[in-house]
């Protein structure tokens, strides 16, 4: 942690320190004082005067970070055995003090050096920061603290909201594998204390001393015993760590002869949590406010998941599964982390992040697997080939594709708050995945022509299908107006054929990963030639065209002669009934849409000329082709087959190659109109 530059720069703000820690043979224990990061204090000192309605949450962080560090010590010590490490009795004691007016949370488990100490308690280098405060003094200016909890929570400030009950605040450190530990101590106001010490425990102790109780802000007296099984009853059960209460007469406070009595004497500290794991009770038994409390320890996400998802794996490979679907992107727009699925092996948990687990596109997927048969040491390399894992990831995959299916059918409006949030996502699967294909698309649903409010399956596109209908028409674009108003669109809007809008950049590139669906083509309307209808108007369309090819002739090869540079063909429009001209790709070519996203990621695709439509029905083009056939060597055309083309890019969102140009013809054309 020393590269931290955040560390570095709080140690400036302090002045020259009493002596650096690279002088590290003295026990220094000369106490330095920091000023807390600009951003960190600021946070602070809405600690202080407290946001939260509800103080009680304090200790579930508290909690909460100690169940995590005792986690990393197992963790570590089943890698590395020179740790030299007890981890024989790895627990959580909270210590109340009435006389002292102190509660303590202490762990025995990884602990944190004095750069881990300087780098993650008195700053933080979490992106979004700055908005995330703004944010938060907007919510509380609108007096809105629902939001501003729900902020707190996307953001995490756990160890911070000790200031909400305590008026001063000590840590006392010693990570694993070290000798010496540090004490960090503020009273939140701008500044804090560090020293070293020479003899502290491994793990982390947290000692607050208590503010006067207030019930009336909801600030209750934590130094009482019920209190505290309250609290942790309600949100701390499930942790699988041993959290024990010590009160001053089970720590042995009262002296020595006490100890001298002999243990016998002394009570045993009471287990507060029940450590059963959510997962291995019966279905029945385990309420969604406890569901909610796990999902939150393990996303420190506040918002409720929308969907809590249990598997139950019996057979040559046991293992159990709680899944989460998150109501809204990881962390939104403060991402400072990827927590994601936990690897357990008989309850105890040695990954907290296994992206093996779930493919890419379910990351943003919560939650537990606990597996039997695995090893405790497991690396990530045999994970990532191991057949069981692999087996597993399917498994897991199909369970959360069919819960966003039957979603959908039972639950819409979750289903609906979901897709637009994940939709994207999910539908990388379709290029990445060919394999799950039919469960993704099972559980992929698109906005549609036929309902603005509602999305549609491709299942309900295909039962809807007209008669005589062949394909799935869809047509991309960077929003639903811009497709909806789309000059390729017209002849469909005409005929009552559905179109799929597809809007979302990954929407380019699984349309050509998914060919047909049912025994249907899934077709662009923007690509190729548009013959809609029955046979027999299919035939009656034919006969017109070949007429109207003859009379325009003349223009078409005008045009095509003017435009031969930018597009590869001129030629009459059957899907055309507004709009005088539309550009249209070959049915292979690349979309501008697709190579727009592709140059974006800094990937350059060749290319390809364009089709030029002209609406034979169209006024101006009916008037063009009588001025060419009348006038054919009149300058005052020059210029016209331009705009024609320009005008048909504009209409379907793009631009001519020079605008400028453009204009000019333009303003040209008007001022001669005038
Ligand atoms: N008891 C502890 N033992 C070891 N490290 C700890 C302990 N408490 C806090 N830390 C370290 O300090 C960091 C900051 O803690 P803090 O509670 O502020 O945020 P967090 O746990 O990272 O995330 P969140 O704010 O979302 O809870 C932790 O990530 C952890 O590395």
């Amino acid at each position: 942690m020393t590269s931290n530059p955040e560390a570095r720069a709080a140690r400036r703000r302090s002045g020259p320190p009493a002596m650096d820690e690279t002088w590290g043979n003295y026990t220094i224990m000369t106490a330095q004082t920091f000023e807390f990061q600009v951003e960190a204090s600021r946070l602070l000192q809405m600690m202080v005067h407290s946001i939260y309605s509800n103080k009680d949450v304090f200790l579930r962080e508290l909690v909460s970070n100690a169940s995590d560090a005792l986690d990393k010590l197992r963790i570590e010590a089943l890698r590395d055995d020179s740790l030299g490490a007890d981890v024989s009795d790895l627990h959580i004691a909270i210590e109340t003090d009435k006389d002292a007016r102190t509660l303590t949370v202490r762990d025995n488990g990884i602990g944190m050096s004095r750069d881990e100490v300087v780098g993650l308690i008195g700053t933080i280098a979490k992106s979004g920061t700055a908005e995330f405060l703004q944010k938060l003094e907007e919510a509380r200016k609108a007096g809105n603290a629902a939001d501003a909890e729900g902020l707190i929570g996307q953001f995490g400030v756990g160890f911070y909201s000790a200031f909400m009950v305590a008026d001063e605040v000590t840590l006392l450190t010693r990570r694993a594998g070290e000798a010496t530990g540090t004490r960090w101590t503020s009273t939140g106001e701008g500044t804090y204390t560090i020293e070293e010490v020479g003899d502290a425990p491994q793990g982390t102790a947290v000692v607050l001393r208590l503010k006067p109780a207030d019930t009336d802000d909801q600030l209750f007296d934590y130094t009482e015993p019920w209190k505290i099984k309250e609290i942790i009853k309600r949100y701390s059960d499930f942790i699988t760590w041993p959290i024990r209460l010590v009160t001053p007469a089970e720590a042995g406070k009262d002296g020595e002869e006490k100890a001298e009595d002999g243990d016998s004497e002394k009570p045993e500290p009471e287990t507060l949590n029940s450590r059963k794991a959510l997962w291995a009770r019966p279905k029945s038994e385990v309420s969604d406010e406890e569901y909610h409390e796990l999902y939150r320890h393990i996303s420190h996400d506040w918002t409720d998941p929308l969907e809590t998802i249990r598997i139950n794996a019996e057979g040559t490979f046991e293992y159990q599964a709680l899944l989460f679907l998150p109501a809204r992107p990881p962390h939104g727009v403060f991402s400072h982390d990827k927590r994601g699925v936990q690897l357990y092996v008989k309850r105890v948990l040695i990954m907290e992040e296994c992206e093996e687990l779930v493919p890419p596109y379910l990351r943003f997927v919560k939650g537990v697997v606990d597996a039997q048969d695995l090893s405790l040491n497991i690396s990530r390399e045999i994970l990532q080939q191991d057949r069981h894992i692999q087996l597993m990831r399917r498994r897991l995959a199909k369970k959360v594709l069919s819960t966003l299916k039957e979603m959908r059918a039972q639950r819409p409006e979750k289903y609906a708050d979901f897709w637009r949030e994940f939709g994207p996502v999910v539908k990388e699967g379709l290029v990445n995945d060919p394999d799950s294909k039919d469960a993704i698309l099972a559980a992929c649903s698109f906005a549609t022509t036929h309902d603005a409010e509602k999305t549609a399956t491709l299942q309900e596109y295909v039962e809807r299908m007209r008669e005589g209908q062949e394909h799935i028409y869809y047509l991309t674009g960077s929003s639903r107006s811009a497709v909806e108003d789309s000059p390729h669109m017209e002849a469909f809007r005409d005929k009552g054929l559905e179109v799929l809008i597809l809007t979302d950049a990954v929407d380019e590139v699984w349309v050509d990963a998914v060919p047909e669906f049912e025994g249907k083509k899934l077709l662009s309307i923007a690509k190729g030639e548009a013959e809609l209808g029955t046979e027999e108007e299919k035939e009656a369309a034919k006969a017109e065209r070949e007429q109207q090819r003859e009379e325009y002739a003349g223009l078409l090869e005008w045009l095509s002669e003017r435009l031969g540079d930018e597009v590869k063909e001129v030629r009459l429009s059957s899907r055309l009934t507004v709009s005088p001209a539309c550009v249209v790709s070959d049915t292979d070519d690349v979309t501008p849409g697709l190579r727009n996203m592709m140059r974006a990621m800094g990937q350059e695709m060749p290319e390809s000329k364009r089709i030029l439509e002209i609406n034979p029905d169209h006024t101006l083009i009916t008037g063009l082709r009588k001025a060419h056939a009348d006038r054919p060597s009149d300058p005052s055309l020059e210029g016209m087959a331009e705009l024609v083309h320009g005008m048909a890019l504009l209409a379907e969102g793009g631009l001519p190659a020079d605008p400028s140009r453009f204009t000019r013809l333009l303003a040209g054309r008007l001022e001669r109109a005038l």
